[in-house]
């Protein structure tokens, strides 16, 4: 294993086998690696096999096939070692629903050497005012923060965030967001899965995509939202610029036209080359192009191209 990254994951298989049922291939040849030090954010659909995935590199499950390393060890086998250095943020569970919140944290924390103050860390994920209370009588997003709180406390290396923020309302959510990007500053690597698209954007380094337990694709926002043929460029000028000789100038397959006069668009595969041949066509024709702007796909357009938009069971 590379000493850069944090985890990696080969030709992961896992199949259930539920006993009415018949198999479902949760994880069916997968393979990632995480960087160290990154933040790299799992998106799939519901039962695309994300959370089977973190679940054996957390070691609560064990792989059919395949070949796991976090932090250059065995999940499955070395888990004592492991423990001390991964912080772990179940979807849900891990929790005694009696236990006060506060209690909870502060056993956690026992189990650490060096952790980190609780009562901080309470005031930190705002849950102070809470902390006396039962678990079951937590709302859901105070539990998200109480389980990302238990995932922190311990100063892991690495953490799982298993969609740390659903159910959060907009001040928690933003409060996490700002902790994971603390997260990273500190050099911690951070493994998320999400569903919402802006969280995986603003957040990851890497997103990777996963669908019927594959990836489907695999790099940082900015390299999976550019290059597809769906972009778009945009620009003022003076109105009725000879748009035909302008299209013959530019990469095939890219179209261009005036909408309201003046204001003109160009579509297509908006890469350096295409952005090249607008400028250097204006500049060939004295035409002084204002406003440039180039608009990508969102990560959204891309995951819907990726996975369909059909409902998932
Ligand atoms: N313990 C289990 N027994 C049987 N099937 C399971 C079990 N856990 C998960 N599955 C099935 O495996 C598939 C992958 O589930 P998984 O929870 O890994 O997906 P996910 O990508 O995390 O989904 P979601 O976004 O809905 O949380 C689903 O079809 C799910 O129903």
């Amino acid at each position: 294993m590379a000493d850069d990254l944090a985890v990696e994951v080969s030709s992961l298989v896992k199949t259930y086998w539920p006993r009415s049922n018949r198999a479902i291939h949760a994880v069916n040849d997968l393979s990632l690696t995480v960087v160290a030090g990154s933040v790299t954010a799992l998106l799939g659909p519901n039962g695309a096999g994300k959370t089977t995935t973190i679940e054996i590199c957390e070691g609560f499950r064990r792989p059919d096939a395949g070949h796991v390393r976090v932090l250059g060890l065995d999940p499955a086998r070395d888990g004592p070692a492991l423990r001390p250095r991964v912080g772990v943020m179940l979807q849900s569970g891990g929790v005694y629903p009696g236990a006060r919140a506060g209690e909870m944290l502060a056993l956690i924390a026992a189990h650490h050497r060096d952790p980190l103050d609780v009562i901080a860390l309470l005031e930190r994920v705002g849950i102070t005012e809470v902390a006396g209370m039962p678990y079951r009588r937590l709302s859901g997003g105070q539990q998200q923060r109480l389980a990302l709180a238990m995932a922190l406390v311990g100063r892991p290396e690495l953490v799982f965030l298993d969609e740390p923020t659903a159910g959060m309302d907009v001040q928690a959510r933003r409060a996490t967001w700002e902790l994971i990007e603390q997260l990273r500053i500190a050099g911690v690597t951070v493994v998320l899965t999400t569903h919402a698209m802006d969280e995986a954007e603003r957040l990851a380094d890497h997103v990777v995509i996963v669908d019927h337990g594959k990836v489907l694709a695999a790099g940082s926002p900015a390299e999976l939202t550019s290059g597809g043929a769906k972009g778009e460029l945009r620009f003022r000028a003076l109105a009725g610029l000879d748009i035909d000789r302008l299209e013959l100038a530019l990469p095939s397959g890219t179209v261009a036209r005036e909408g309201p006069p003046g204001r003109y668009v160009i579509q297509g595969k908006v890469d350096p080359q295409m952005l090249a041949a607008v400028t250097a066509w204006c500049a060939g024709n004295g035409v002084m192009a204002e406003d440039l702007q180039v608009e990508q796909r969102s990560l959204e357009d891309v995951f819907v191209e990726l996975t369909g938009s059909a409902l998932r069971p």
